[in-house]
């Protein structure tokens, strides 16, 4: 079984891997690959490791006839085509779990640097405009007793709810599809409609798993509905938001600050002008980017390879389906 791997990826999965006796090829190139370079690449293998945000839809599965497996280096499976994979029984394997307390830590990190506008003074200092103590400048907000609104209260929800009600006894809101008892039991979470989780949060926070019908739902209407006080936190992925609509929020007085560790398009370009606004911060998706979460993932990550290796379930896989 042939396995490429289109980036580098922490050493535990490679060992793992190699442990098995699995042939495994690592991207040699510092480049990200071309669509065409990666297609033929997948080609010539049996399962692909992916890392980053490849569209793995029906034309690549189509183009990729030989695939048996698809591993992916991250918990977010938004980039296949499930449907696609489940039509040629190719199973999909994910990283969930093992990355909620890092990206949860950033987006508690976020809210916070939001509230006290923390970016945007640094780069105050760095422009030389640290001036004189000014009793009314650089006001922000603090978070004790406020409500938290998550969308998608999941794993990585679950965690930041954790924090923001043990740091700063926040009332925790949240709106799924379905309703997540745990939450409800252990951080007396209350289910509200998506109209009231607007209207209610003075934080509001993404975390659910991105698809087509969500496209945008924080759009104009949608800040319009939110508080003036509101903070809107995205970690979960750059297409939730629109983007254009999210600065006329942040420069209208619509809604009071944004924290964002993913847009849309990413890379996002450095003349983007979210960037220069005092109310916004934002990371270049580095939610799991800790070394122990990346050693944990890429150990997921082979285990998945390493399951289909010896013909068994993958033990993390988001199309169970295909095993029917
Ligand atoms: N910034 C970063 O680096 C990272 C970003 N992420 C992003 O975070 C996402 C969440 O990960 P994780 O917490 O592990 O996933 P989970 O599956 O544990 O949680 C997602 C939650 O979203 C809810 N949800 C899904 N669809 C909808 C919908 N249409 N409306 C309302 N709620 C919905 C689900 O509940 P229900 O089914 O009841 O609706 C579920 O509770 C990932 O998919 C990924 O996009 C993940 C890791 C790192
Ligand atoms: O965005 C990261 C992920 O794991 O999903």
């Amino acid at each position: 079984m042939k396995v490429f791997i289109n980036k580098n990826i922490p050493e535990a999965g490679i060992l793992l891997l190699q442990e098995k006796g699995i042939n495994i090829t690592v991207n040699p190139t510092e480049n990200v690959l071309s669509r065409n370079e990666f297609i033929k690449i997948c080609q010539e293998n049996d399962v692909l490791l992916n890392v980053g945000a490849n569209n793995l839809d029906e034309d690549f599965f189509q183009q990729c006839p030989n695939l048996k497996g698809i591993a992916l280096f991250s918990v977010g499976f938004d980039a296949v085509n499930i449907p696609s994979a489940n039509k040629r029984k190719i199973p999909v394997g994910n990283t969930p779990d093992v990355l909620s307390r890092a990206t949860s830590d950033i987006a508690f990190l976020l809210m916070q640097s939001v509230a006290r506008k923390s970016f945007y003074s640094h780069k105050k200092i760095i422009n030389g405009k640290w001036e004189s103590f000014n009793a009314l400048e650089n006001l922000g907000q603090e978070l004790y007793g406020k409500t938290l609104g998550i969308f998608g209260l999941g794993r990585i929800g679950f965690e930041m709810a954790q924090k923001c009600k043990a740091a700063f006894g926040m009332n925790i809101i949240y709106h799924n599809r379905s309703h997540n008892e745990n939450a409800e039991k252990e951080l007396d979470a209350k289910y509200v409609d998506f109209e009231t989780l607007l209207s209610k949060s003075d934080v509001l926070s993404v975390h659910s798993n991105y698809s087509e019908e969500n496209n945008e739902l924080f759009n104009k209407n949608a800040f319009a509905k939110m508080k003036s006080n509101a903070i809107f936190i995205n970690t979960a992925r750059g297409k939730f938001h629109n983007e254009d609509d999210l600065f006329y929020a942040l420069t209208n007085n619509v809604i009071w600050g944004a924290g964002l560790d993913v847009t849309n398009p990413e890379p996002m370009k450095k003349d983007n002008p979210l960037l220069s606004l005092s109310n916004c911060c934002i990371l270049p998706h580095i939610g799991s980017a800790t070394y122990e979460a990346r050693n944990a993932m890429a150990v997921c990550a082979a285990q998945n390879i390493i399951a289909l290796f010896e013909n068994k379930k993958m033990p993390f896989c988001v199309n169970e389906e295909v095993y029917l």
